[in-house]
């Protein structure tokens, strides 16, 4: 118990390291919510990095955030995001946008010479995301789709166990990712806003279907899409049955806002985050696939009734310590890619771009319209 504390401090809060002479300045775009864990406090251990300004639409909750993150400079107002995108010390711009406008400001930033990490969903949908990489690739620049799971060591460790090949092959998969949103999102969030990209497919919908490409290692049609929407075009939840290699059906539901149960549903469920892929001989099955970083478990149970549990927090190969998070692994990834190292792992452009397809597969099944394509050019 105590290392479990231990390690989740060091996790949630990781020491300063020294920095190297010259290391990558990074600039964020938005004061959001999910910058302090997905880039601040990584960069913070991280040698190389530095986190050097932050953009917000209001200067004073530009120059709040700036002090709150110890962010040495800070630009707000109309033109903040412009000004940061034109500051010639940034060498990489974090993008923690609402969705919808992931297209905008990463075409912007890859015009400005920057390298880019747009936070999941990389884009609206497919069209958007194609156009993304294909400038990114034009200009000689990485932009990486920032979705950390691909990054930490569990997955790894879950394909490794499939395709060991002792459990024979997968036959059947299966994901529910549910969040009390009622608590923890505002009324007016941008996850239920349908012109910022919303829905729980787009926000929720990443994690079981980049799982379930990356252990199958092959792309999905979908069969059957059914959603509960909160407003129009905009899923409080989404239950999808998709069918990879011509053969094996998976379930993924993503909910936003769990029901209650019991008396007048008044008790709240406990939170859906696990993921099982069935296979000839066996099963794994993974308990927190959204944040294995945090706590996980890792169980497999054979034909035979044996079952055996793992979790796996730093790697056998590779860079890594047990109290790295996701996102410090992503960023370890990032900072070799950019420094011309072989990073451990990658999260590819064709990647990105099948995600995007299979979500605007389920919109289109569910009767839901795709998310919107920005009215932004080039
Ligand atoms: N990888 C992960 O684990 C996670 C990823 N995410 C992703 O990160 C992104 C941001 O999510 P989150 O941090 O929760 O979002 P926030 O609600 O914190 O919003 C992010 C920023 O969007 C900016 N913004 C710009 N235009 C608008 C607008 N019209 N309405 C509202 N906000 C606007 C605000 O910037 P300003 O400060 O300039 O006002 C705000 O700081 C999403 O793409 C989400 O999917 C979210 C959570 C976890
Ligand atoms: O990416 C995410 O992961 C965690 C969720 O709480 C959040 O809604 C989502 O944006």
């Amino acid at each position: 118990m105590l290392s479990f504390i231990s390690r989740i401090r060091k996790t949630t809060n990781p020491p300063t390291v020294k920095k190297t002479e010259n290391p990558l300045r990074v600039g964020l775009l938005g004061a959001s919510r999910i910058a302090p864990d997905a880039i601040i406090k990584p960069a913070r251990c991280h040698e190389d990095v530095l986190v050097t300004v932050v953009a917000a639409r209001n200067k004073s909750r530009a120059e709040e955030y700036a002090h709150k993150w110890s962010i040495p400079k800070f630009y707000g107002g109309e033109s903040g995001y412009q000004d940061l995108l034109d500051d010639a010390e940034l060498d990489v711009v974090y993008i923690g946008l609402p969705n919808a406008l992931h297209y905008e400001w990463t075409m912007k930033a890859l015009n400005a010479g920057k390298h880019v990490m747009c936070d999941k969903p990389i884009a609206d949908n497919e069209e958007e995301t194609r156009r993304m990489f294909s400038l990114a690739e034009e200009k000689g620049l990485v932009l990486l789709e920032t979705w950390q799971p691909q990054f930490h060591p569990a997955i790894k460790k879950m394909k490794d166990i499939i395709d060991e090949g002792s459990l024979g092959e997968i036959t059947k998969m299966y994901a529910h990712f549910g969040l009390w949103g009622n608590v923890m999102f505002k009324k007016d969030d941008i996850r239920y806003d349908y012109k910022l990209g919303g829905g729980a497919l787009m926000d929720l919908g990443p994690y079981p279907i980049n799982y379930m490409r990356f252990l199958s290692a092959s792309e999905p049609t979908v069969q059957s899409a059914e959603a509960i929407c909160r407003s129009e075009n905009v899923d409080r939840r989404m239950e999808t049955e998709l069918l990879f290699r011509d053969s094996i059906p998976a379930t993924v539901i993503v909910d936003l806002s769990l029901d209650g149960w019991g008396p007048f549903k008044l008790l709240p469920q406990w939170v859906k985050i696990a993921l099982r892929v069935e296979c000839e001989k066996g099963s794994v099955e993974i308990w927190n696939y959204p944040l294995p970083s945090l706590w996980h478990l890792i169980t497999v149970r054979t034909q035979d009734g044996r079952r055996c549990v793992e979790k796996v927090y730093k790697p056998t190969q590779g860079k890594g310590e047990e109290w790295w998070s996701a996102y410090r692994y992503q960023l370890e990834s990032f900072v070799d890619k950019l420094r011309g190292r072989s990073p451990d792992a990658w999260r590819t452009a064709e990647d990105s771009i099948n995600e995007m397809r299979v979500i605007d597969a389920v919109y289109s099944k569910s009767g839901l319209a795709l998310r919107p394509t920005s009215s932004f050019g080039a």
